[in-house]
């Protein structure tokens, strides 16, 4: 008899591209060890019943200490360790909102133009979404481009 795999329901991760000026936010993580002095989309993991959008909201304010407002979903959906996906979602800063700091599990950020996008050594599985992060942020864009990459009606659902 073949014994399969118990299903188990993916769970998102909700990954910011947070866009100020032309750059886009990373973050250097801290914990756990398997992933400390790698670089991420800031956020976290969407807890049962939550909407994503409001996932993120809740992470960029535990995280950084801001008030981010989701723009709209970066296409494609990339796998994490099991069970964990990893969805993005462009964002930016409410007007007012604090600078970011690294609060809780980052020790460093790092505002980064176009042409930096790669300076950073990122984690590995965020390569594909950085990429595709990078389809909507050509060089010498402003964060417009990157917020015109899905409507903004997406970031409610
Ligand atoms: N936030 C975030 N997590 C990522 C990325 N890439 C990646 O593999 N991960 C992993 C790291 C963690 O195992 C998991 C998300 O965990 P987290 O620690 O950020 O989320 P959280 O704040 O909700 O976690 P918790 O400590 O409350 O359990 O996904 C990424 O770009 N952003």
């Amino acid at each position: 008899m073949t014994r399969t795999t118990p299903e188990t329901d993916p769970i998102v991760v909700v990954g910011a591209a947070l866009l100020d000026g032309g750059r886009l936010l990373a973050a250097r993580r801290s914990a756990p060890a398997e992933l400390a002095g790698r670089w991420e989309l800031p956020g976290g993991k969407v807890e049962a019943g939550e909407r994503p959008a409001d996932a993120l909201v809740r992470e960029l304010r535990e995280e950084l200490g801001i008030d981010a407002e989701p723009v709209g979903r970066v296409p494609g959906e990339w796998p994490l360790r099991t069970p964990y996906v990893l969805q993005v979602w462009t964002a930016r800063l409410r007007p007012g909102s604090p600078a970011p700091r690294p609060l809780q599990d980052h020790d460093d950020l790092r505002w980064l133009t176009p042409a930096e996008l790669w300076d950073v050594p990122w984690l590995d599985q965020d390569v594909p979404a950085v990429r595709e992060i990078e389809e909507t942020f050509p060089a010498g864009a402003g964060d417009g481009a990157a917020s015109r990459a899905a409507g903004p009606g997406d970031g409610r659902e």
